[in-house]
C-alpha cells in the first residue's frame, strides 16, 4: 500500500452554462485541498485528466490548475489523456509518482465540459477515441459503436433487452440518492424497456436510456504516500492498481469479451490478494448498459454470455451481494469524460469513509473501480481500502 486518497471534491455533473473548464478546475482543486486539510505548499505534483479533443478551444489545461492558487507557481503540472479512462489515467499517474518517491502529495483533477458543443459535433468529438479507419464514420457516434456491439452480443448470446433495461433502471434508481448526479429520476424498468417518444432507439438495440449522459463537471482527489496519509484526517489506500491497454482496432480482437478489462481485473485482484467476493461494491464504466453487462463477465461475476444473470438475480443492486454503481454510474450520474475516473475514485473513497449519504453501502470495506477508454481499449482497475 503505497498511496492513499486523503481528500476529494466533486462538482454536481450536468449542464453548467455559467462554468468554464477553468472555473471547474479551480473549484475542485481548492475544495479537495480544503477537504484534505492541506494548502498548495504541501502539493508536490499536479496531474490533470482532460480529454477535450475539441470540446473546448482551450488546450494546455494542466496550467489552469495553477489558477486555483498562486502558491502552485513552479510546481510540476502535467495533463494526461486516455480517452474515457482519462480520469483513472490521471489517478494512476499520480500513484506512480508517489511510488517512484518523486512526490509525497499529488493533486489529481479530472474535468470536461461537453454540453456547449452542438449535438452532432459531440458524437464526432467522442469518435476521435475510436479507430478512425474502421469506426470514424459512424453516424451515431460512440452510441453507434456500442449499438453494433449490443447487436452482435444479442446474435451470439440471445436477446438481452430485458437485462439492459434492468441495468438502466437500477442505475437510475441509484442516481436518485447521489447529490452529484445529473439525472436524479427513478425512471423504472417499464420506461427503460419500452420504446417511446421519450425513449427512442438511438443505435441498434440501444435506446436513449441505454446511453450515458453528455455532461460538464469536475472531480479531484488528493493522494499522499502512506506515511504522510496516516498523519492526516483520513487515508483510503490503493490495495491494488492495474492498467491493461488493448488493440484499438476492434477487428484485431473479439470485442464481445472485453479481454483487456478481464486482464486488468485479474491482475488487480491477484495483487490485492482477494477475490471478487471480498469487494463491498464496484463502480464500473457503464457508458452504455451493454458495457456494464459485459463487464459483469469480465470482472468474473458470471461466465461469458451469462452477464444477464447478475442483474436478473439482483446481485448488483444496492442490496445485492455485489452492489455495482451505487452512485448511479455514468448512466445517471453523467459522464464528463476527463472527470469520470476521478469521480469513481472519489465516490468509492466516500463509501469507504462512510460519507456516501443515501448512496452508502453499509459497512463497506473494499471497493473496486473499473474505468475504460474506447471499447475496452484502456482498462484501469483500482482496489481501495480504508486504513484510517
Ligand atoms: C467508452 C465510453 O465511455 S464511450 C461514451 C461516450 N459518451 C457518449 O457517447 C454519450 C452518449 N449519449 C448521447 O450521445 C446522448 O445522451 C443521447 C444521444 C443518448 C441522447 O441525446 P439527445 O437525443 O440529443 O437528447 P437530448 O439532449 O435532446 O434530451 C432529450 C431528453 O432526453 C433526456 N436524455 C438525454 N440523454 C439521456 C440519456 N443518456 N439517458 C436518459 N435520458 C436522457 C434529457 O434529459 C431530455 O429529457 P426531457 O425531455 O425530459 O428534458
Amino acid at each position: 500500500m503505497t498511496a492513499c486518497i486523503v481528500g476529494w471534491s466533486h462538482t454536481p455533473f450536468g449542464k453548467h452554462d455559467s462554468e468554464t473548464v477553468e472555473s471547474l478546475i479551480v473549484r475542485v482543486a481548492n475544495e479537495a485541498m480544503a477537504h484534505a486539510g492541506i494548502g498548495p505548499q504541501d502539493v508536490d505534483e499536479i496531474v490533470l485528466g482532460h480529454y477535450n479533443a475539441g470540446f473546448t478551444p482551450q488546450d494546455f489545461t494542466a496550467s489552469l490548475v495553477l489558477q486555483a492558487d498562486d502558491g502552485f507557481r513552479f510546481k510540476p503540472a502535467t495533463r494526461v489523456e486516455n480517452a474515457c479512462a482519462t480520469g483513472s489515467a490521471a489517478v494512476h499517474q499520480g500513484i506512480k509518482t508517489i511510488e517512484a518517491k518523486r512526490a509525497r502529495v499529488v493533486l489529481v483533477v479530472g474535468v470536461e465540459q461537453m454540453t456547449r458543443t452542438p449535438g452532432p459535433e459531440i458524437g464526432r468529438t467522442l469518435l476521435k477515441a475510436s479507430y478512425l479507419p474502421e469506426d470514424g464514420d459512424n453516424p451515431a457516434g460512440f452510441a453507434g459503436v456500442f449499438g453494433n456491439i449490443a447487436g452482435a452480443y444479442f446474435q451470439r448470446h440471445g436477446d438481452q433487452s430485458d437485462a439492459l433495461a434492468m441495468i438502466a433502471a437500477k442505475n437510475h434508481q441509484n442516481g436518485v440518492q447521489n447529490p452529484y448526479a445529473q439525472m436524479r429520476k427513478d425512471l423504472g424498468f417499464d420506461f427503460c424497456r419500452t420504446e417511446s417518444d421519450k425513449n427512442p432507439f438511438v443505435a441498434g438495440p440501444l435506446k436513449r436510456t441505454d446511453c450515458s449522459l453528455v455532461s460538464d463537471g469536475a472531480a479531484a482527489v488528493v493522494l499522499a504516500d502512506t506515511e504522510t496519509a496516516l498523519r492526516m484526517r483520513r487515508a483510503v489506500a490503493f490495495r491494488a492498481t492495474a492498467h491493461a491497454q488493448d488493440f484499438l482496432p476492434m477487428s484485431k480482437r473479439d470485442v464481445l469479451k472485453f479481454e483487456g478489462a478481464a486482464t486488468a481485473w485479474a491482475r488487480a485482484l491477484a495483487q490485492a490478494g482477494i477475490t471478487l467476493d471480498d469487494l463491498s461494491l464496484v463502480e464500473t464504466h457503464d457508458c452504455f448498459t451493454v458495457a456494464e453487462l459485459i463487464e459483469y463477465e469480465a470482472m468474473g461475476l458470471t461466465k461469458e454470455g451469462r452477464g444477464a444473470d447478475a442483474i436478473r438475480e439482483g446481485w448488483t443492486t444496492k442490496e445485492g451481494k455485489l452492489p455495482v454503481n451505487p452512485s448511479g454510474g455514468l448512466k445517471a450520474k453523467g459522464h464528463p469524460i476527463g472527470a469520470t475516473g476521478v469521480s469513481m475514485h472519489a465516490l468509492s473513497a466516500m463509501q469507504l469513509c462512510g460519507d456516501a449519504g443515501g448512496m452508502q453501502i453499509p459497512d463497506a470495506t473494499l471497493a473496486g473501480v473499473f474505468n475504460m477508454g474506447g471499447v475496452a481499449v484502456a482498462n484501469y482497475v483500482s482496489v481501495l481500502e480504508r486504513i484510517k
